[in-house]
C-alpha cells in the first residue's frame, strides 16, 4: 500500500494540473497520475500547443500574412517541407513540459507515474513497469481527457490516413488532402494544409461548419476557405476509407460518391478516456462517447470522486478545462471561492483567419426571442487593418436594443482571440455599448474597431428612435 493522499487527480493535462496545484496551495496532500512519459496531456503533446506551433510556422514561411501587401508570390522558404513545420515544436513542447514540472514540484504535487484506476471510492491503484500500487485518498479528481474517435472503417495508418494526433509525423506535405469533419480540429488543419498549397477538400455531414460559431463568421470564413482552394462537401457523411495500392487514398461518402486525395485528416471528435479507469467500482457510468457526467460542481455520482475537463464533454477546451480544474479541487473541500460564469468564457478557433467570439450568435438571440441590435466594424476601414494588410477582417458586436449591454462579439481576422478580450471584460463587468465610443483607443489599433463597431450599432438604433 502506498501513502495517503486529500486528493488523488488522475490525468496531467490543464485540468489535472490546475486541480492539482489549486489543492495544494489549500494546503492538501496532492499526487497527480499521468501514464504518459511528460506531463501535459493532449495540451501540451499532441493538440493545443503543437497545432498552434505549427500554424505560426505556416504563416511565417508562407508569408500568409503579408502577400496581400508585397504580392500573391511573397514567401519566406519556397519549398515548405514537413520538417520545416515541426522544427520549432519540440522546443515549444520542451520549454511547456519543463514550466509545467517546475511548477507542479514548487507546489509539492508528488508525481505517480503510471495507469490509474479505480479499487473502490477511497483507493486508487497506479499501474506501471515495477506493477501494481494501491493508494488511499480522501478525494479523487479525473481528468483524463480524450483520445481522437475512430472507425472500424477507417484503417489510420500514420502515414496516408491519419488523425490529429499524427500531423506532425507526416514525412512529406502532400499534395491533396481529404480532411474529414468540419470541427474546430478538421477545420484549422484545413486551413493550414490549404495555406501551404495543399489542394484540400473538406467534407462534413452537417450542413454547416463551426455549427456552435455565428452564421455571418462561419460564411466569411468559408469565403476565404474558397479562395484558397478548399472544396467544401457539406451534408456529406463519409462511410468508409481505403488505401489504394498507387498509395493514394478514397473517401467512400454515403452519398455514393468517392473523394481521391494522397492523404487522409480523420477529425470526426473524439472519445473520452474511461476505459482504464474501472469506473464500475465506484458506481459511475461513462456514456457511449466516453463522457462522465458530473454536477455543477463537477461532482461525479460518488460523492467523492470529481470529473473535469474534455472527459466531461462540451466545450473541451485548454482554456476551460484548466478553470473546471480549479473549481473541480476547490469543491472538493468546500471552499466555494470560486465564482466563475460560463456565459463568459471565450471561444478561441485558430483558422486562417482567426476567429473569436464570446456570448451569444445571432441565430442564438433570434431564436430566444431577444431585442438585438449589431454593429459592425471592417478592418479595412481602420488604419491598422490598413497598415496590417488584413483588409477583410470584421468585428461585429451584439448589443440588446433596449439596455445597450453587450451580448456578444465575434471576430474574424488577424489578432482576434486577442482583441476578444476588451469585449470580454466589457461584457464581464456589465458594461454598454457607449463604454466604446466614450472610450480613448490607442491609435493606430485594431482595437479601435470596438469604437467603430459602436458607433455603427448606435446609428441603426437611432433610426428607430
Ligand atoms: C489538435 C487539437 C488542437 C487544440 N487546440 C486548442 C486550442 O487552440 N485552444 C484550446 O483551448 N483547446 C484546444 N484543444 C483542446 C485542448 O487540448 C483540450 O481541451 C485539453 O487538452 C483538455 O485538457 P484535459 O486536462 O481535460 O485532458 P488532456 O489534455 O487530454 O490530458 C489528459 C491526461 O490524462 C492522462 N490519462 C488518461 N487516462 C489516464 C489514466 N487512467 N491514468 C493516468 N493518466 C491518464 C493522459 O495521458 C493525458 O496526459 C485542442 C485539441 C486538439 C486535439
Ligand atoms: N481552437 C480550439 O479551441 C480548438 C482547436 C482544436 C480542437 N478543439 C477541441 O477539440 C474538440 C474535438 O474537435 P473535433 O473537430 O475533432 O470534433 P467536433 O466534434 O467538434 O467536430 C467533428 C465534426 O465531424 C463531423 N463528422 C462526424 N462524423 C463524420 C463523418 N463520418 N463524415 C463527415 N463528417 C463527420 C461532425 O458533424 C462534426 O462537425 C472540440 O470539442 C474542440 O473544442 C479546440
Amino acid at each position: 500500500m502506498g501513502s495517503v493522499y486529500d486528493l488523488i487527480v488522475i490525468g496531467s493535462g490543464p485540468a489535472g494540473q490546475r486541480a492539482a496545484i489549486y489543492a495544494a496551495k489549500l494546503g492538501k496532500k496532492v499526487a497527480l497520475v499521468e501514464m504518459r512519459e511528460v506531463v501535459g496531456g493532449v495540451s501540451i503533446n499532441t493538440g493545443t500547443i503543437p497545432s498552434k506551433t505549427m500554424r505560426e510556422a505556416v504563416l511565417h514561411l508562407s508569408g500568409y500574412n503579408y502577400k496581400s501587401i508585397y504580392g500573391m508570390n511573397y514567401r519566406v522558404k519556397e519549398r515548405i517541407t514537413m520538417a520545416d513545420l515541426a522544427f520549432r515544436v519540440q522546443h515549444v513542447i520542451k520549454t511547456e513540459i519543463d514550466v509545467t514540472e517546475a511548477q507542479l514540484s514548487r507546489n509539492n504535487v508528488e508525481m505517480l507515474s503510471g495507469v490509474a484506476s479505480f479499487v473502490d471510492p477511497t483507493h486508487v491503484q497506479v499501474t506501471n513497469s515495477r506493477g501494481p500500487t494501491v493508494y488511499e485518498t480522501k478525494s479523487t479528481l479525473i481528468g483524463t481527457g480524450t483520445k481522437p474517435a475512430s472507425s472500424v472503417l477507417v484503417p489510420i495508418n500514420g502515414n496516408t490516413i491519419i488523425n490529429s494526433d499524427q500531423v506532425l509525423e507526416l514525412t512529406n506535405l502532400p499534395k491533396t488532402m481529404i480532411v474529414v469533419g468540419g470541427g474546430v480540429i478538421g477545420v484549422e488543419y484545413t486551413c493550414m494544409f490549404a495555406a501551404l498549397g495543399v489542394r484540400v477538400t473538406l467534407i462534413e455531414r452537417r450542413p454547416r461548419l463551426l455549427e456552435f460559431a455565428d452564421q455571418e463568421i462561419v460564411e466569411a470564413l468559408s469565403y476565404h476557405l474558397r479562395d484558397a482552394r478548399v472544396t467544401m462537401r457539406l451534408n456529406e457523411e463519409v462511410e468508409s476509407v481505403e488505401e489504394m495500392p498507387d498509395g493514394g487514398v478514397v473517401a467512400n461518402l454515403e452519398s455514393k460518391k468517392k473523394v481521391q486525395g494522397d492523404a487522409l485528416l480523420y477529425a470526426v471528435g473524439r472519445q473520452g478516456n474511461v476505459d482504464e479507469l474501472n469506473l464500475a467500482a465506484v458506481g459511475v457510468e461513462a456514456d457511449k462517447r466516453g463522457r462522465i457526467p458530473v454536477d455543477k460542481d463537477f461532482r461525479t455520482k460518488c460523492q467523492n470522486i470529481f470529473a473535469v475537463g474534455d472527459v466531461i464533454g462540451f466545450p473541451s477546451l485548454a482554456s476551460v478545462s484548466m478553470e473546471q480544474g480549479r473549481i473541480g479541487a476547490a469543491r472538493a473541500f468546500g471552499d466555494e471561492s470560486i465564482v466563475s460564469n460560463p456565459s463568459f468564457y471565450p471561444y478561441g478557433i485558430y483558422t486562417i483567419p482567426e476567429i473569436s467570439f464570446i456570448g451569444k450568435t445571432e441565430e442564438q438571440l433570434t431564436e430566444e426571442d431577444v431585442p438585438y441590435e449589431v454593429g459592425v466594424a471592417y478592418y479595412r476601414e481602420i488604419a491598422r487593418g490598413q497598415i496590417r494588410g488584413d483588409t477583410t477582417g470584421r468585428l461585429k458586436l451584439i448589443f440588446h436594443r433596449e439596455s445597450h449591454s453587450i451580448l456578444g462579439v465575434h471576430i474574424i481576422g488577424e489578432g482576434a482571440s486577442e482583441l476578444l478580450h476588451i469585449g470580454q471584460a466589457v461584457m464581464a463587468l456589465g458594461g454598454t455599448i457607449e463604454y466604446f465610443v466614450d472610450t480613448v483607443f490607442n491609435y493606430p489599433t485594431l482595437a479601435e474597431c470596438y469604437k467603430v463597431a459602436a458607433f455603427n450599432g448606435l446609428n441603426r438604433v437611432s433610426k428607430f428612435d
